[in-house]
């Protein structure tokens, strides 16, 4: 491990670090940052939760001129709430310095960005699409900027969003640096993002597996019909601390999120149709805790940093093995645990093998829970809570009624029923969730042929060099 001190960085950014509480560097943190600070253009690839922020936030607050109001960093991020998770861990790191950080994204009203964007921030996070709408309004120019980083690269590189991307790098001075960062980097994006940059260097944190090992995954073969029961009793049985649940489509969450809250959990949904002021207010009630389990779609997939997911459910199984790697990298986060369960019906078993090709990792199966199962899950958690109230010995105003209940019953008599009282029993509220139609099936492919194998099925008909025209909206991305 290397500490902080050791990389070249400015006394006002380590404190800042200090005083996040940040003391040794991540090894993707320790590689990357003393090349950055040399103005290199990197390519930098570390799993998921290992602090990729800090990478690129760290250099390029250390390479901002305080006394000059003018955009000098800018960082692109594929989704909104990304945007203000990334804005809010540089506006800490850029703290020591009191730099000037903006979020800027869509959903939010345009005269108040505009408004902050008057009192000259050094740096700016944006989303592509109201990137552009403020670039071609000219309310924010580029020709100030040293520093580009796209965060989530190989997303923002992807068909849906590569033509607004060129369209921004466009406006910014050739001169400047440009960095990438992302968990997963397939193969033919990579050659896209190398079209941008100036013989970049490509740094790869070495590590077996793509994802952390610190997540144990599994999966569950499970009939589609039978998939909502055996996730509730998998949250029974788990009792996770908070958990996200992935559904395929937007329909699916809404399904599900109402589903979950008839069967007694306290669940929300997530996806990009809500309002942002909704999307803002869910995400905030689930870092609270004030909702257990966020049901969502793959736009919460990427980046987001919430402490405390200990379960992701892929209650479908991702498209490609991309989106699988983000979508349980929401837990086993910053040396944390975690665990990853995906639901995979018959038909889509091919799927399967194509995430643990790329991942280099094998899913442990795990047998679909029975409804004893479930209640002996429920009621080890109400045991759990007796004796921890055993032991905080604190009993005092209840000894009485427990005298006199054990005058006229057996003690194991008024102890089960207490227990049965306390215990979740299976609850058979009627809920209605439509089936998705499964994958289509696809032919498995060889493993030596890599560039295939980390093809998107999603970006079938992705060609590299030819995707600068636009039909309307973000053609070939499922929609989230
Ligand atoms: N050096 C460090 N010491 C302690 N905590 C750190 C350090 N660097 C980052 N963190 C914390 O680790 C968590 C994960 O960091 P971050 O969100 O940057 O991960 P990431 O690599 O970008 O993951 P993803 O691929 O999912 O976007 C954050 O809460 C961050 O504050
Ligand atoms: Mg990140």
């Amino acid at each position: 491990m290397t500490m902080f001190e050791e990389l070249g960085i400015s006394p006002a950014t380590l404190k800042s670090l200090k005083k996040m509480g940040f003391e040794e560097a991540t090894p993707i943190q320790s590689e990357t940052i003393p090349r950055s600070l040399k103005n290199i253009d990197l390519i930098g690839q570390a799993q998921t939760g290992t602090g990729k922020t800090a990478a690129f936030g760290i250099p390029l607050i250390d390479k901002i001129d305080k006394e000059k109001n003018q955009i000098q960093g800018i960082i692109i991020a594929p989704t909104r709430e990304l945007a203000v998770q990334v804005s809010e861990e540089l506006y800490k790191i850029g703290s020591g310095k009191r730099l000037g950080v903006l979020a800027i994204y869509g959903g939010q009203d345009i005269n108040r960005q505009i408004r902050a964007l008057k009192k000259g921030p050094h740096i700016i996070v944006g989303t592509p699409g109201r990137l552009l709408d403020h670039i071609n309004r000219k309310t924010i120019r580029l020709d100030t900027v040293h520093t580009v980083i796209l965060d989530e690269a190989d997303e923002m590189l992807n068909m849906g969003f590569i033509e607004d991307i060129e369209n921004i790098l466009a406006k910014i001075p050739e001169e400047r640096q440009t960095l990438l960062f992302s968990a997963t980097m397939p193969g033919p994006i990579q050659k896209i993002a190398e079209r941008f940059m100036k013989s970049p260097e490509i740094i790869r944190v070495k590590a077996r597996e793509m994802t952390v090992p610190l997540i144990e995954q599994y999966y569950v073969e499970v009939q589609e019909k039978n998939k909502f029961d055996v996730l509730t009793r998998l949250l029974d049985i788990q009792s996770p601390e908070l958990a996200i649940v992935f559904g395929r489509t937007k329909r699916r969450v809404d399904e599900l999120a109402e589903a979950l809250n008839l069967r007694g959990y306290t669940a929300e949904g997530i996806h990009g149709d809500l309002t942002q002021a909704k999307r803002m207010s869910v995400l905030r009630k689930f870092k609270e805790g004030s909702i257990d389990v966020l049901v969502a779609t793959d736009v919460a997939a990427r980046g987001l940093d919430i402490s405390g997911v200990t379960h992701v459910y892929n209650f479908d199984i991702p498209q490609d093995p991309e989106s699988y790697v983000h979508r349980i990298g929401r837990t086993g986060r910053a040396g944390k645990q975690g665990m990853a369960l995906t639901f995979v019906t018959q038909r889509e078993k091919s799927y399967l093998s194509v995430v643990e090709r790329t991942t280099k990792r094998k899913m442990e199966r795990m047998n679909a829970p029975t409804l004893d199962q479930a209640l002996e899950g429920q009621q080890r958690a109400v045991l759990d809570k007796i004796v921890q109230t055993i032991e905080s010995n604190n009993l005092q105003f209840y000894r009485q009624a427990a005298e006199e209940l054990l005058r006229d019953h057996d003690a194991v008599t008024v102890v089960a029923s207490v227990l049965k009282m306390l215990t979740k029993e299976p609850d058979n509220t009627p809920v209605k969730l439509t089936e998705e139609k499964p994958l289509p099936q696809r032919r498995d492919k060889k493993p030596q042929d890599r560039r295939r194998s980390q093809d998107y099925n999603r970006n079938k008909n992705y060609k590299p060099r030819t995707a600068t025209k636009r039909t309307g909206g973000k053609p070939s991305r499922t929609p989230r």
